[in-house]
Protein backbone atom coordinates (compact mmCIF):
# COMPACT_ATOMS: atom_id res chain seq x y z
CA UNK A 1 0.00 0.00 0.00
CA UNK A 2 1.24 3.55 -0.68
CA UNK A 3 2.05 5.36 2.54
CA UNK A 4 -1.10 7.47 2.70
CA UNK A 5 -3.32 4.69 1.34
CA UNK A 6 -4.47 7.07 -1.40
CA UNK A 7 -4.33 4.41 -4.12
CA UNK A 8 -6.89 2.13 -2.45
CA UNK A 9 -9.05 5.01 -1.23
CA UNK A 10 -8.93 6.69 -4.66
CA UNK A 11 -9.98 3.42 -6.32
CA UNK A 12 -12.79 3.02 -3.77
CA UNK A 13 -14.02 6.52 -4.72
CA UNK A 14 -13.91 5.57 -8.38
CA UNK A 15 -16.05 2.50 -7.63
CA UNK A 16 -18.48 4.62 -5.62
CA UNK A 17 -18.78 7.17 -8.43
CA UNK A 18 -19.70 4.38 -10.87
CA UNK A 19 -22.42 3.01 -8.57
CA UNK A 20 -23.82 6.12 -6.88
CA UNK A 21 -23.51 8.71 -9.63
CA UNK A 22 -23.61 6.66 -12.83
CA UNK A 23 -25.89 3.85 -11.57
CA UNK A 24 -23.54 1.07 -12.75
CA UNK A 25 -22.93 -2.17 -10.83
CA UNK A 26 -19.43 -2.59 -9.36
CA UNK A 27 -17.13 -4.16 -11.96
CA UNK A 28 -16.07 -7.72 -11.13
CA UNK A 29 -12.56 -7.64 -12.60
CA UNK A 30 -9.26 -6.33 -11.22
CA UNK A 31 -8.56 -2.66 -10.48
CA UNK A 32 -5.67 -1.55 -12.69
CA UNK A 33 -2.46 -0.26 -11.14
CA UNK A 34 -3.13 -1.56 -7.62
CA UNK A 35 -1.52 -4.42 -5.69
CA UNK A 36 -3.87 -7.34 -4.85
CA UNK A 37 -4.12 -6.18 -1.22
CA UNK A 38 -4.95 -2.59 -2.26
CA UNK A 39 -7.56 -3.90 -4.70
CA UNK A 40 -9.13 -5.90 -1.88
CA UNK A 41 -9.03 -2.86 0.39
CA UNK A 42 -10.59 -0.57 -2.24
CA UNK A 43 -13.47 -3.00 -2.72
CA UNK A 44 -13.93 -3.48 1.00
CA UNK A 45 -14.10 0.29 1.60
CA UNK A 46 -16.54 0.90 -1.24
CA UNK A 47 -18.75 -1.97 0.01
CA UNK A 48 -18.66 -0.56 3.57
CA UNK A 49 -20.05 2.72 2.21
CA UNK A 50 -22.73 1.11 0.04
CA UNK A 51 -23.93 -1.18 2.84
CA UNK A 52 -24.11 1.78 5.24
CA UNK A 53 -24.89 4.74 3.00
CA UNK A 54 -27.82 5.96 5.09
CA UNK A 55 -25.75 5.71 8.27
CA UNK A 56 -22.81 7.59 6.71
CA UNK A 57 -25.17 10.36 5.57
CA UNK A 58 -26.87 10.51 8.98
CA UNK A 59 -23.44 10.95 10.65
CA UNK A 60 -22.50 13.76 8.24
CA UNK A 61 -25.84 15.55 8.17
CA UNK A 62 -25.46 17.65 11.37
CA UNK A 63 -22.13 19.01 10.09
CA UNK A 64 -23.20 19.98 6.56
CA UNK A 65 -25.36 23.02 5.91
CA UNK A 66 -25.81 21.98 2.28
CA UNK A 67 -24.70 18.96 0.29
CA UNK A 68 -21.19 19.34 -1.20
CA UNK A 69 -20.57 18.17 -4.81
CA UNK A 70 -20.99 14.37 -5.24
CA UNK A 71 -17.24 13.68 -5.45
CA UNK A 72 -16.59 15.49 -2.16
CA UNK A 73 -19.62 13.90 -0.50
CA UNK A 74 -18.26 10.48 -1.43
CA UNK A 75 -14.87 11.36 0.07
CA UNK A 76 -16.65 12.23 3.32
CA UNK A 77 -18.78 9.04 3.22
CA UNK A 78 -15.72 6.92 2.58
CA UNK A 79 -13.86 8.43 5.52
CA UNK A 80 -16.88 8.01 7.84
CA UNK A 81 -17.29 4.34 6.84
CA UNK A 82 -13.58 3.74 7.32
CA UNK A 83 -13.57 5.38 10.76
CA UNK A 84 -16.64 3.34 11.74
CA UNK A 85 -15.80 -0.05 10.32
CA UNK A 86 -12.14 -0.32 9.38
CA UNK A 87 -10.62 0.89 12.62
CA UNK A 88 -7.50 -1.24 12.33
CA UNK A 89 -6.69 0.35 9.00
CA UNK A 90 -7.98 3.83 9.71
CA UNK A 91 -4.74 5.70 10.46
CA UNK A 92 -4.54 8.98 8.63
CA UNK A 93 -8.17 8.83 7.44
CA UNK A 94 -8.72 12.55 7.88
CA UNK A 95 -5.51 13.67 6.19
CA UNK A 96 -6.05 11.19 3.34
CA UNK A 97 -9.57 12.57 2.82
CA UNK A 98 -8.19 16.11 2.72
CA UNK A 99 -5.59 15.04 0.13
CA UNK A 100 -8.29 13.31 -1.92
CA UNK A 101 -10.46 16.46 -1.81
CA UNK A 102 -7.51 18.56 -3.00
CA UNK A 103 -7.00 16.14 -5.90
CA UNK A 104 -10.73 16.15 -6.83
CA UNK A 105 -11.83 18.47 -9.65
CA UNK A 106 -13.33 21.50 -7.87
CA UNK A 107 -12.65 19.82 -4.52
CA UNK A 108 -9.78 22.00 -3.25
CA UNK A 109 -12.26 24.63 -2.08
CA UNK A 110 -13.85 21.99 0.16
CA UNK A 111 -10.67 20.64 1.73
CA UNK A 112 -11.11 22.82 4.83
CA UNK A 113 -14.68 21.61 5.25
CA UNK A 114 -13.59 17.97 4.83
CA UNK A 115 -10.92 18.45 7.47
CA UNK A 116 -13.24 20.16 9.96
CA UNK A 117 -16.16 17.73 9.54
CA UNK A 118 -14.06 14.59 9.75
CA UNK A 119 -12.16 15.76 12.82
CA UNK A 120 -15.50 16.18 14.59
CA UNK A 121 -16.70 12.76 13.38
CA UNK A 122 -13.45 11.09 14.49
CA UNK A 123 -13.71 12.75 17.91
CA UNK A 124 -17.09 11.02 18.46
CA UNK A 125 -15.41 7.64 18.88
CA UNK A 126 -18.29 5.22 18.23
CA UNK A 127 -19.08 6.69 14.81
CA UNK A 128 -22.34 4.87 13.98
CA UNK A 129 -23.42 4.74 17.65
CA UNK A 130 -26.97 3.43 17.87
CA UNK A 131 -28.02 4.41 14.35
CA UNK A 132 -30.40 1.75 13.02
CA UNK A 133 -29.28 -0.71 10.34
CA UNK A 134 -29.90 0.66 6.84
CA UNK A 135 -33.18 -0.33 5.24
CA UNK A 136 -33.55 -1.90 1.79
CA UNK A 137 -34.46 0.17 -1.27
CA UNK A 138 -38.18 1.12 -1.11
CA UNK A 139 -39.27 -1.08 -4.06
CA UNK A 140 -37.64 -4.12 -2.47
CA UNK A 141 -38.64 -3.35 1.11
CA UNK A 142 -42.26 -2.97 0.02
CA UNK A 143 -42.20 -6.40 -1.61
CA UNK A 144 -40.50 -7.92 1.45
CA UNK A 145 -43.05 -6.50 3.88
CA UNK A 146 -45.86 -7.94 1.74
CA UNK A 147 -44.15 -11.34 1.98
CA UNK A 148 -42.94 -11.42 5.60
CA UNK A 149 -43.71 -9.35 8.67
CA UNK A 150 -41.70 -6.25 9.54
CA UNK A 151 -39.64 -8.04 12.20
CA UNK A 152 -38.35 -10.53 9.61
CA UNK A 153 -37.52 -7.70 7.22
CA UNK A 154 -35.59 -5.90 9.97
CA UNK A 155 -33.73 -9.11 10.83
CA UNK A 156 -32.78 -9.47 7.14
CA UNK A 157 -31.61 -5.84 7.07
CA UNK A 158 -29.51 -6.34 10.20
CA UNK A 159 -27.60 -9.16 8.45
CA UNK A 160 -27.32 -7.20 5.20
CA UNK A 161 -25.62 -4.31 7.03
CA UNK A 162 -22.71 -6.55 8.03
CA UNK A 163 -19.72 -7.53 5.93
CA UNK A 164 -20.45 -11.16 5.01
CA UNK A 165 -18.26 -14.06 6.14
CA UNK A 166 -16.24 -16.13 3.70
CA UNK A 167 -17.67 -19.62 3.18
CA UNK A 168 -15.76 -22.50 1.67
CA UNK A 169 -17.24 -25.61 0.08
CA UNK A 170 -14.94 -28.57 0.62
CA UNK A 171 -14.03 -31.21 -1.91
CA UNK A 172 -15.33 -34.48 -0.41
CA UNK A 173 -12.73 -36.55 1.39
CA UNK A 174 -10.07 -33.84 1.81
CA UNK A 175 -8.85 -32.69 5.20
CA UNK A 176 -8.67 -28.91 5.48
CA UNK A 177 -6.72 -27.37 8.34
CA UNK A 178 -7.77 -23.74 8.78
CA UNK A 179 -7.86 -23.26 12.58
CA UNK A 180 -9.87 -20.03 12.49
CA UNK A 181 -12.63 -21.59 10.35
CA UNK A 182 -15.91 -22.79 11.86
CA UNK A 183 -17.80 -25.78 10.42
CA UNK A 184 -21.44 -25.06 9.56
CA UNK A 185 -24.14 -27.75 9.87
CA UNK A 186 -24.22 -28.25 6.06
CA UNK A 187 -20.46 -28.92 5.94
CA UNK A 188 -19.35 -25.50 4.66
CA UNK A 189 -16.40 -23.90 6.48
CA UNK A 190 -16.88 -20.29 7.56
CA UNK A 191 -14.25 -17.61 8.16
CA UNK A 192 -15.02 -14.17 9.56
CA UNK A 193 -13.40 -10.91 8.49
CA UNK A 194 -11.44 -10.08 5.39
CA UNK A 195 -9.13 -12.88 4.31
CA UNK A 196 -6.74 -13.25 1.40
CA UNK A 197 -8.33 -16.30 -0.19
CA UNK A 198 -5.34 -17.43 -2.23
CA UNK A 199 -3.13 -17.47 0.89
CA UNK A 200 -5.35 -19.96 2.77
CA UNK A 201 -4.18 -23.58 3.14
CA UNK A 202 -5.68 -25.80 0.45
CA UNK A 203 -6.23 -23.07 -2.15
CA UNK A 204 -3.36 -24.04 -4.42
CA UNK A 205 -4.20 -27.74 -4.10
CA UNK A 206 -7.86 -27.08 -4.96
CA UNK A 207 -9.24 -28.61 -1.76
CA UNK A 208 -12.12 -26.10 -1.58
CA UNK A 209 -13.75 -23.20 -3.34
CA UNK A 210 -15.53 -20.06 -2.16
CA UNK A 211 -19.31 -20.33 -2.10
CA UNK A 212 -21.91 -19.01 0.34
CA UNK A 213 -23.34 -21.75 2.59
CA UNK A 214 -26.85 -21.20 1.16
CA UNK A 215 -25.59 -21.56 -2.43
CA UNK A 216 -23.95 -24.82 -1.39
CA UNK A 217 -27.36 -26.31 -0.47
CA UNK A 218 -28.66 -26.70 -4.05
CA UNK A 219 -26.47 -29.68 -4.99
CA UNK A 220 -27.35 -31.72 -1.86
CA UNK A 221 -31.01 -31.00 -2.71
CA UNK A 222 -30.47 -32.46 -6.21
CA UNK A 223 -28.47 -35.33 -4.62
CA UNK A 224 -26.58 -36.53 -7.72
CA UNK A 225 -25.15 -40.06 -7.74
CA UNK A 226 -21.85 -41.28 -9.22
CA UNK A 227 -22.18 -41.97 -12.92
CA UNK A 228 -25.52 -40.18 -13.34
CA UNK A 229 -25.89 -37.87 -16.35
CA UNK A 230 -26.26 -34.40 -14.83
CA UNK A 231 -26.91 -31.12 -16.65
CA UNK A 232 -25.80 -27.91 -14.92
CA UNK A 233 -27.61 -24.94 -16.50
CA UNK A 234 -26.47 -21.34 -15.99
CA UNK A 235 -23.35 -22.90 -14.56
CA UNK A 236 -20.67 -20.22 -14.49
CA UNK A 237 -18.52 -19.39 -12.56
CA UNK A 238 -19.09 -22.94 -11.36
CA UNK A 239 -19.47 -23.16 -7.57
CA UNK A 240 -22.22 -25.71 -8.11
CA UNK A 241 -20.53 -27.38 -11.11
CA UNK A 242 -17.60 -28.30 -8.89
CA UNK A 243 -19.92 -29.69 -6.22
CA UNK A 244 -21.73 -31.75 -8.88
CA UNK A 245 -18.50 -33.01 -10.44
CA UNK A 246 -17.09 -33.92 -7.00
CA UNK A 247 -19.95 -36.44 -6.51
CA UNK A 248 -18.65 -38.53 -9.42
CA UNK A 249 -21.58 -37.60 -11.66
CA UNK A 250 -21.03 -37.11 -15.40
CA UNK A 251 -21.60 -33.35 -15.62
CA UNK A 252 -22.33 -31.13 -18.60
CA UNK A 253 -22.22 -27.42 -17.70
CA UNK A 254 -23.83 -24.77 -19.91
CA UNK A 255 -23.62 -20.98 -19.70
CA UNK A 256 -23.78 -18.17 -22.26
CA UNK A 257 -21.08 -15.90 -20.80
CA UNK A 258 -17.61 -16.51 -22.31
CA UNK A 259 -15.89 -14.55 -19.52
CA UNK A 260 -17.66 -16.47 -16.77
CA UNK A 261 -17.06 -19.79 -18.57
CA UNK A 262 -13.33 -18.99 -18.63
CA UNK A 263 -13.47 -18.60 -14.83
CA UNK A 264 -15.36 -21.91 -14.59
CA UNK A 265 -12.66 -23.66 -16.65
CA UNK A 266 -9.99 -22.14 -14.40
CA UNK A 267 -11.87 -23.28 -11.27
CA UNK A 268 -12.15 -26.85 -12.57
CA UNK A 269 -8.45 -26.85 -13.37
CA UNK A 270 -7.49 -25.66 -9.87
CA UNK A 271 -9.69 -28.25 -8.18
CA UNK A 272 -8.80 -31.09 -10.55
CA UNK A 273 -12.49 -31.76 -11.28
CA UNK A 274 -13.99 -32.44 -14.69
CA UNK A 275 -17.13 -31.44 -16.56
CA UNK A 276 -18.03 -31.01 -20.22
CA UNK A 277 -18.33 -27.27 -20.88
CA UNK A 278 -20.79 -25.80 -23.39
CA UNK A 279 -20.96 -22.09 -24.13
CA UNK A 280 -24.51 -21.49 -25.37
CA UNK A 281 -27.64 -19.43 -24.96
CA UNK A 282 -30.18 -21.75 -23.35
CA UNK A 283 -33.06 -20.01 -25.12
CA UNK A 284 -31.77 -21.59 -28.36
CA UNK A 285 -29.67 -24.60 -27.30
CA UNK A 286 -30.87 -28.24 -27.32
CA UNK A 287 -29.00 -31.20 -25.81
CA UNK A 288 -28.52 -34.44 -27.75
CA UNK A 289 -30.06 -36.68 -25.09
CA UNK A 290 -31.95 -36.66 -21.78
CA UNK A 291 -30.52 -36.30 -18.25
CA UNK A 292 -31.07 -38.05 -14.92
CA UNK A 293 -30.75 -34.80 -13.00
CA UNK A 294 -30.68 -31.10 -13.90
CA UNK A 295 -29.68 -28.05 -11.87
CA UNK A 296 -31.05 -24.75 -13.18
CA UNK A 297 -29.46 -21.79 -11.37
CA UNK A 298 -31.47 -19.18 -13.23
CA UNK A 299 -30.49 -15.52 -13.74
CA UNK A 300 -32.43 -13.37 -11.25
CA UNK A 301 -32.58 -10.07 -9.38
CA UNK A 302 -29.86 -11.36 -7.00
CA UNK A 303 -31.74 -9.64 -4.16
CA UNK A 304 -30.64 -12.46 -1.85
CA UNK A 305 -27.01 -11.43 -2.18
CA UNK A 306 -27.27 -7.75 -1.20
CA UNK A 307 -24.79 -8.10 1.66
CA UNK A 308 -22.19 -9.22 -0.90
CA UNK A 309 -23.44 -6.88 -3.64
CA UNK A 310 -24.87 -3.77 -1.97
CA UNK A 311 -24.34 -1.93 -5.28
CA UNK A 312 -27.23 -3.82 -6.91
CA UNK A 313 -30.17 -1.66 -5.76
CA UNK A 314 -28.42 1.43 -7.17
CA UNK A 315 -28.01 -0.20 -10.58
CA UNK A 316 -31.20 -2.31 -10.74
CA UNK A 317 -34.81 -1.42 -10.08
CA UNK A 318 -38.18 -3.15 -9.87
CA UNK A 319 -38.62 -2.78 -13.65
CA UNK A 320 -35.80 -5.26 -14.24
CA UNK A 321 -37.51 -8.08 -12.36
CA UNK A 322 -40.38 -8.78 -14.77
CA UNK A 323 -38.24 -9.82 -17.77
CA UNK A 324 -36.14 -12.01 -15.46
CA UNK A 325 -39.26 -13.76 -14.16
CA UNK A 326 -40.33 -14.51 -17.76
CA UNK A 327 -36.82 -15.77 -18.63
CA UNK A 328 -36.75 -18.05 -15.55
CA UNK A 329 -40.10 -19.62 -16.50
CA UNK A 330 -38.94 -20.08 -20.10
CA UNK A 331 -35.66 -21.73 -19.03
CA UNK A 332 -37.50 -23.93 -16.51
CA UNK A 333 -39.97 -25.14 -19.17
CA UNK A 334 -37.15 -25.90 -21.60
CA UNK A 335 -35.06 -27.69 -18.98
CA UNK A 336 -37.97 -29.87 -17.80
CA UNK A 337 -38.21 -31.22 -21.36
CA UNK A 338 -34.60 -32.45 -21.09
CA UNK A 339 -35.29 -34.70 -18.07
CA UNK A 340 -35.40 -38.46 -18.52
CA UNK A 341 -38.67 -40.00 -17.22
CA UNK A 342 -38.46 -40.09 -13.42
CA UNK A 343 -35.62 -37.56 -13.52
CA UNK A 344 -35.32 -34.65 -11.09
CA UNK A 345 -34.63 -30.96 -11.53
CA UNK A 346 -33.61 -28.39 -8.93
CA UNK A 347 -34.63 -24.83 -9.74
CA UNK A 348 -32.59 -22.16 -7.93
CA UNK A 349 -32.59 -18.37 -7.71
CA UNK A 350 -30.60 -16.15 -5.33
CA UNK A 351 -33.62 -13.91 -4.90
CA UNK A 352 -35.80 -12.84 -1.99
CA UNK A 353 -38.75 -12.07 -4.27
CA UNK A 354 -41.59 -14.65 -4.36
CA UNK A 355 -42.05 -14.01 -8.13
CA UNK A 356 -38.61 -15.55 -8.62
CA UNK A 357 -39.19 -18.39 -6.16
CA UNK A 358 -42.45 -19.57 -4.62
CA UNK A 359 -44.48 -18.29 -7.58
CA UNK A 360 -42.17 -19.99 -10.10
CA UNK A 361 -42.78 -23.27 -8.28
CA UNK A 362 -46.57 -22.76 -8.41
CA UNK A 363 -46.41 -21.74 -12.10
CA UNK A 364 -44.36 -24.82 -13.06
CA UNK A 365 -46.86 -27.15 -11.35
CA UNK A 366 -49.74 -25.43 -13.19
CA UNK A 367 -48.04 -25.66 -16.60
CA UNK A 368 -46.72 -29.24 -16.22
CA UNK A 369 -49.28 -31.83 -15.10
CA UNK A 370 -47.49 -34.84 -13.63
CA UNK A 371 -44.68 -32.73 -12.17
CA UNK A 372 -44.22 -33.15 -8.41
CA UNK A 373 -42.21 -31.32 -5.76
CA UNK A 374 -39.99 -33.30 -3.39
CA UNK A 375 -39.36 -31.78 0.03
CA UNK A 376 -35.75 -31.25 1.14
CA UNK A 377 -34.52 -34.24 3.14
CA UNK A 378 -31.12 -32.94 4.30
CA UNK A 379 -31.00 -33.31 8.12
CA UNK A 380 -29.48 -29.84 8.64
CA UNK A 381 -32.41 -28.07 6.91
CA UNK A 382 -34.63 -26.48 9.55
CA UNK A 383 -38.34 -27.28 9.20
CA UNK A 384 -39.28 -23.58 9.13
CA UNK A 385 -37.22 -23.08 5.94
CA UNK A 386 -39.49 -25.45 3.97
CA UNK A 387 -42.51 -23.81 2.32
CA UNK A 388 -45.96 -25.47 2.45
CA UNK A 389 -45.47 -26.50 -1.20
CA UNK A 390 -42.12 -28.16 -0.44
CA UNK A 391 -39.73 -25.44 -1.68
CA UNK A 392 -36.67 -24.35 0.31
CA UNK A 393 -36.78 -20.65 1.24
CA UNK A 394 -33.41 -19.51 2.56
CA UNK A 395 -33.22 -16.02 4.06
CA UNK A 396 -30.25 -13.86 5.14
CA UNK A 397 -31.47 -13.99 8.76
CA UNK A 398 -31.33 -17.80 8.84
CA UNK A 399 -28.39 -18.92 11.00
CA UNK A 400 -28.10 -15.21 11.98
CA UNK A 401 -26.17 -16.25 15.11
CA UNK A 402 -23.58 -17.88 12.84
CA UNK A 403 -23.33 -14.88 10.47
CA UNK A 404 -26.44 -15.41 8.31
CA UNK A 405 -26.57 -16.70 4.76
CA UNK A 406 -27.42 -15.41 1.30
CA UNK A 407 -31.10 -15.45 0.33
CA UNK A 408 -32.11 -18.25 -2.06
CA UNK A 409 -35.14 -20.14 -3.24
CA UNK A 410 -34.72 -23.77 -4.34
CA UNK A 411 -37.18 -26.48 -5.29
CA UNK A 412 -36.71 -30.06 -6.41
CA UNK A 413 -39.15 -31.24 -9.07
CA UNK A 414 -39.60 -34.81 -10.28
CA UNK A 415 -41.00 -35.71 -13.66
CA UNK A 416 -43.28 -38.63 -13.08
C1 LIG B 1 -26.73 -17.15 -10.85
S1 LIG B 1 -25.53 -17.16 -12.08
C2 LIG B 1 -24.95 -18.81 -12.03
C3 LIG B 1 -24.05 -19.17 -10.88
C4 LIG B 1 -23.47 -20.57 -11.02
N1 LIG B 1 -24.47 -21.59 -11.16
C5 LIG B 1 -22.58 -20.95 -9.86
O1 LIG B 1 -22.96 -21.73 -8.99
O2 LIG B 1 -21.44 -20.47 -9.83
C6 LIG B 1 -26.49 -17.15 -13.53
C7 LIG B 1 -25.76 -17.46 -14.81
O3 LIG B 1 -26.74 -17.53 -15.85
C8 LIG B 1 -26.09 -17.25 -17.07
N2 LIG B 1 -27.15 -17.00 -18.07
C9 LIG B 1 -28.07 -16.00 -18.07
N3 LIG B 1 -28.89 -16.12 -19.13
C10 LIG B 1 -28.50 -17.23 -19.81
C11 LIG B 1 -28.94 -17.88 -21.00
N4 LIG B 1 -29.98 -17.40 -21.70
N5 LIG B 1 -28.30 -18.97 -21.42
C12 LIG B 1 -27.23 -19.46 -20.73
N6 LIG B 1 -26.75 -18.88 -19.60
C13 LIG B 1 -27.38 -17.79 -19.14
C14 LIG B 1 -25.21 -16.07 -16.71
O4 LIG B 1 -24.15 -15.94 -17.64
C15 LIG B 1 -24.75 -16.43 -15.30
O5 LIG B 1 -23.47 -17.01 -15.33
Amino acid sequence: MDKAGLGARGAALHLLWGVLVEGRPMPEGGLPGLSPSDQARARRLALHVLRNLARCDAVLEPFLQKAPPPGVLNILRLAVAELALDAGQAHGVVSAAVDLARGEKGGAAFSGLVNAVLRKVAAKGDVFGDLAAPVMAPWLRGAMIKTWDKKVVQAIEAVQALAPPLDLTLKPGVGVDIPEAVALPNGSLRLAGSVQVSALPGYATGDWWVQDAAAAMAVPLLDPKPGEKVLDLCAAPGGKTMQLAATGADVMAVDMSPARMAVLAENLKRTGLTATLVEADLRKWQPDGLFDAILLDAPCSATGTLRRHPDLPFAKGADQVKPLVALQADLLDRALAWLAPGGRLVFVTCSLLPEEGEKQLAGALRRHPGLTVERPAMDWVEASWITPEGGLRLRPDHWADKGGMDGFFMARFRRV
